[in-house]
């Protein structure tokens, strides 16, 4: 009723017949539905405005609906017609406006500026971090290290539930690009390798601490540090089309991204080796067998089944799941640091070896492909 005698100081001049005759054809265009309660306002004030006073006998009382309708109109009184048929114009126009301000904006319009390999957006509670080379198959270059750290910290202030990293385009990632190792003058190897294993140690830094809940969205093949990192996530929902590979002996690196720990304790030791080591590839359902992927869903359904899952999950209380999330990072997050410094000190010294340098000309030389 409060809305209602709002409505009636709103207009000074009457609304017409014309002007009622639209609003009726505008409620029936409204994209969000208003609800009961402004429905059965809608519903009395056409009443009013086309019958005048309810004197009709009121409903039985087992005739739910209907009952609710009556005691709507009855509730106007003797409100005269032309003041009914105002309120009802004024009721419909604030409902479309609120309409068309609650449409989905395009992507475009929601992208967070001052990313260039990225692209971020946040909707429903949900942070998306997307990493944009397609034609590199998302290849993490420094500046996609350096934007993904800062879309990191910026998410961790937001006030989003949760975070998402996925890809743009047929690869979750493709791992390091390996275009960082070129161009470095001879005399320079060892500040660039340090360099390197800073950067690292940083980048796996940000996922260690993390402090809200971390899901990998795995669109497609992923490779090298692009795996790794999934045992720092808490969910990773992946496309069946999507492959896990960790090629590092075959580029003369070794294991990072905490992976030395965190896949021996997911998969054990056994698979964990086939991987890290001898550089196995996992499906996407031998991924899930393992532990290592939370579950798996058809390429052709997969972004709509994983963001309506989220999008029920983003409505879980905020505080409470940040709280679980750290509750539970906190009991390892030392060990973590630990591992990621001393697996960074490892390849460090890789980088600079004569098999990870052939490894990476070869490939540069495109003679080898994974
Ligand atoms: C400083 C921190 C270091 C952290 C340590 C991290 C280690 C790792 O991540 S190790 C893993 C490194 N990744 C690789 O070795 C993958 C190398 N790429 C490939 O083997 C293939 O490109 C492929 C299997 C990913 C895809 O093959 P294909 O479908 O045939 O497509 P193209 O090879 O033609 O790729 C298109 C385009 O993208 C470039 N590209 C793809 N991945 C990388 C990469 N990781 N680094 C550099 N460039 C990459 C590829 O060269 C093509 O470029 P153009 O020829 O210019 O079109």
């Amino acid at each position: 009723m409060q809305a209602l005698s709002l409505h009636m100081s709103k207009t000074a001049m009457g609304a017409s017949q014309k002007d009622f005759e639209s609003a009726m054809n505008q409620v029936k265009l409204l994209k969000k539905d208003p609800g009961n309660e402004v429905k059965l306002k809608l519903y009395a004030l056409y009443k009013q405005t086309t019958e005048g006073p309810c004197n009709t006998p009121r409903p039985g009382v087992f005739d739910l609906i209907n009952k609710a309708k009556w005691d709507a109109w009855n509730a106007l009184g003797n409100l005269p017609k032309e003041t009914a048929r105002q309120n009802y114009v004024d009721l419909v126009s604030d409902l479309s406006s609120s309409d068309s301000s609650s449409q989905v904006k395009p992507e475009a319009d929601r992208k967070q500026p001052g990313y260039e390999t990225l692209v971020v957006t946040s909707e429903d509670s949900i942070t998306k971090i997307m990493m944009n080379r397609p034609a590199k198959k998302n290849a993490l270059t420094i500046q996609m290290y350096r934007e993904i750290m800062l879309a990191l910290e910026a998410a961790s202030k937001d006030d989003s539930t949760i975070i998402v990293l996925t890809g743009n385009g047929d690869y979750y990632s493709s791992g390091n690009d390996l275009m960082n190792f070129m161009n470095i003058p001879p005399g320079e190897m060892e500040k660039e390798a340090k360099n390197g294993a800073i950067l690292l140690r940083d980048f796996v830094g940000c996922f260690i601490d993390f402090p809200k809940p971390l899901v990998a969205v795995i669109n497609g093949p992923a490779i090298g540090i692009s795996v790794t990192i999934l045992g720092l996530f808490d969910l990773v929902y992946a496309s069946d089309r999507a492959t896990f590979h960790t090629p590092f002996t075959h580029l003369g690196q070794s294991p990072e991204g905490c992976s030395s720990y965190t896949f021996p304790k997911i998969m054990g030791q056994a698979k964990a080796a086939e991987m890290l080591m001898f550089g196995k590839k996992l499906t996407a359902r031998e991924a899930c067998a393992q532990g290592l992927v939370t579950e798996v869903f058809p390429d052709s359904t997969f972004q709509k089944e994983v963001w309506t899952r989220l999008k029920a999950y983003s409505k879980l209380p905020r505080n409470t799941l940040h709280i679980s999330k750290q509750s539970i990072r906190n009991l390892e997050k030392e060990k973590l640091h630990a591992v990621n410094a001393e697996e960074n000190s490892v390849l460090q010294e890789r980088w600079l070896s004569d098999e990870c340098i052939n490894a990476v000309m070869s490939f540069l030389s495109r003679k080898a492909k994974l």
